[in-house]
């Protein structure tokens, strides 16, 4: 069994190399981030201020949500209702940060993040052979422990072009433009709380700049094979 951790910048291709690398290896996929978006939706759902860190906090705290952990098809279902899409709107994107920087917030996804990294290091039922989870503190607070554990990083020029042309489907200046706050802005936000914009010891860095997806799914997968001592 195993855990590979990757952190990363928006737009580095955390969760498409993860969920790649986890395809291939036919491990379990955990996306942290969409955790913090469901967050963000579930208080705006039930009419709790962004602004009232009590409140956000014991919100979160109630919140039902369960992450489906398929790299296939990973579903986030909140209170019944599946939120994959309603979760990656730009209203979602522009708020998180304000969810994300609350500490206490953070101390329940950690618990609930470490939950579901067990389980999948557990035989049974709902154990599997192991995990890759993708987030911003994924290899310094969550799974300091885990076998991998990538920085994944990127240009901010090719990670502005990468969420435009995902976001806008292209990447002319007023394009990229657009782009700017929930990517730059974010990062300044998250990164307050975390450290993803520089490896913690131990962690390798992988930079995406000059590569495209299948190099970096390979760069990854290189790094996995030389510091794993787990059996494929
Ligand atoms: N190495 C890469 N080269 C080119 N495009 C990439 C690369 N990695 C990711 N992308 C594309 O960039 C966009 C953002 O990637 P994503 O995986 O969502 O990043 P993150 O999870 O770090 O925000 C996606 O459309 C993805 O297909
Ligand atoms: N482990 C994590 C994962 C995400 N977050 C926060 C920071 C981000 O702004 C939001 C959304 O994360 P997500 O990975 O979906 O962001 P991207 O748009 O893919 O870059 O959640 C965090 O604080 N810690």
């Amino acid at each position: 069994m195993v855990t590979i951790a990757v952190d990363g910048p928006s737009g580095s291709g955390k969760s498409s190399v993860s969920k790649a690398v986890a395809g291939r290896l036919g491990l379990a996929y955990l996306d942290t981030g969409a955790m913090y978006r469901a967050a963000t939706l579930w208080c705006v759902r039930t009419d709790v201020a962004l602004d009232d860190a009590d409140a956000v906090a014991r919100a979160v705290r109630e919140m039902p949500l369960e992450m489906g952990v398929d790299p296939a098809a990973p579903g986030v279902v909140l209170d019944g209702d599946d939120v994959a899409a309603a979760i990656r709107t730009t209203e979602v994107s522009s708020a998180v940060s304000q969810v994300a920087t609350n500490l206490e917030v953070r101390a329940e996804m950690k618990r609930r993040q470490r939950a579901v990294i067990d389980a999948e290091n557990t035989d049974g039922f709902s154990g599997g052979r192991g995990i890759v989870a993708e987030g911003r503190d994924i290899t310094t607070v969550v799974a300091p422990d885990a076998d991998a554990r990538v920085l994944l990083t990127a240009s901010e020029e090719a990670r502005l072009r990468r969420r435009s042309l995902e976001v806008h489907g292209a990447a002319d200046a007023a394009a990229v433009d657009a782009t700017r706050d929930q990517v730059l802005r974010r990062d300044r936000d998250d990164s307050t709380v975390s450290q993803f914009l520089t490896a913690a010891d131990g962690v390798v860095t992988v930079d995406s700049s000059e590569l495209d997806l299948d190099q970096t799914v390979a760069a990854v997968l290189s790094v996995v094979d030389r510091l794993g001592q787990w059996q494929a």
